[in-house]
């Protein structure tokens, strides 16, 4: 199996304003978010990344997607160093977050046209990949909306096509169904298994462990920044659950529930 994504030995450390430490009550002026964190993921398969708020989950996948720099070790997407080469990287994958802040003044239509053009797409392909999109996701009647006046999941479907708008191998995608409603979850979750089937190879991090269960073939347990757990979904599936087994292992890490 080949190795497409793989996190290698990843140290990241924040320092922390003083408004930062009062959210997290601590007296500490650093925050240590991911420890000397390693994991591979081979292609074709959804990998996992699953933990608690605050486990360090976002900022591994904002070093992998060249958002922030690890302060040592490196991500290789498909072999590339993420910390050599980020604009190589960048073609390579999709990512997407549940935060991500769409312009509200644009439409569908400009802002799928503007990131397809970033990208250096030709502008036939553009339209071809926009109408397979857009009708997948049923945004077509709404591409000539105004973001501010779409609705939160009609938001995260544009900037899921959006992601995808490159056609990458490998996806990365950070809470995708966070604060969606259930319809719209579904709708994202299902082209998520059309995207595997289609060989694309996806990460994806959540707390949610029913959607780990459904989707992904491995999983990454990750708690205060470091792995402390990895296996197939259905190797862990022949003795237990996912929910047992991580608030065993939280429980054994010092977590109080
Ligand atoms: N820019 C930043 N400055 C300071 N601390 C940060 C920053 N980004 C993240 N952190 C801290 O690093 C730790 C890991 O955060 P991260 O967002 O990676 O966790 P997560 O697993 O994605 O959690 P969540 O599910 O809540 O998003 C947390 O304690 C967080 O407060």
């Amino acid at each position: 199996m080949k190795v497409l994504f793989s996190v290698k030995d990843v140290t990241k450390t924040f320092t922390l304003s003083k408004k930062q430490r009062k959210i997290l009550k601590t007296n500490d002026s650093k925050k240590v978010a991911v420890k000397s964190l390693s994991f591979d993921a081979y292609e074709g398969e959804i990998y996992g990344l699953l933990g608690p708020n605050g486990a360090g989950k976002t900022t591994t996948l904002r070093i992998a997607s060249s958002l922030i720099k690890p302060d040592s070790g490196d991500v290789f997407i498909d072999g590339i160093s993420v910390v050599n080469d980020p604009s190589n990287v960048r073609r390579k994958i999709g990512f997407l977050t549940s935060e991500l802040k769409l312009e509200d003044f644009f439409t569908p239509n400009y802002l799928f046209d503007y990131f397809s053009r970033l990208h250096n797409i030709e502008e036939e392909t553009i339209q071809a990949r926009k109408k397979m999109l857009f009708d997948q996701f049923g945004i077509q009647p709404f591409c000539e909306v105004k973001v501010s006046d779409l609705s939160t999941g009609m938001k995260q479907k544009v900037s899921l096509a959006i992601s995808i708008a490159h056609d990458p191998s490998i996806i990365i995608f950070d809470e995708p169904t966070n604060g969606l409603d259930i319809i719209t979850a579904k709708t994202v979750t299902d082209f998520l298994i059309h995207l595997k089937q289609t060989g694309k190879t996806i990460i994806l991090s959540t707390h949610i462990f029913s959607l780990v269960e459904k989707l992904c073939d491995r999983v990454g347990i990750i708690i205060e920044g470091e792995m402390v757990y990895e296996n197939t979904v259905a190797e862990i599936m022949k003795t237990t659950d996912l929910e047992t087994l991580f608030f065993q292992l939280y429980e054994s890490k010092g977590g109080v529930l």
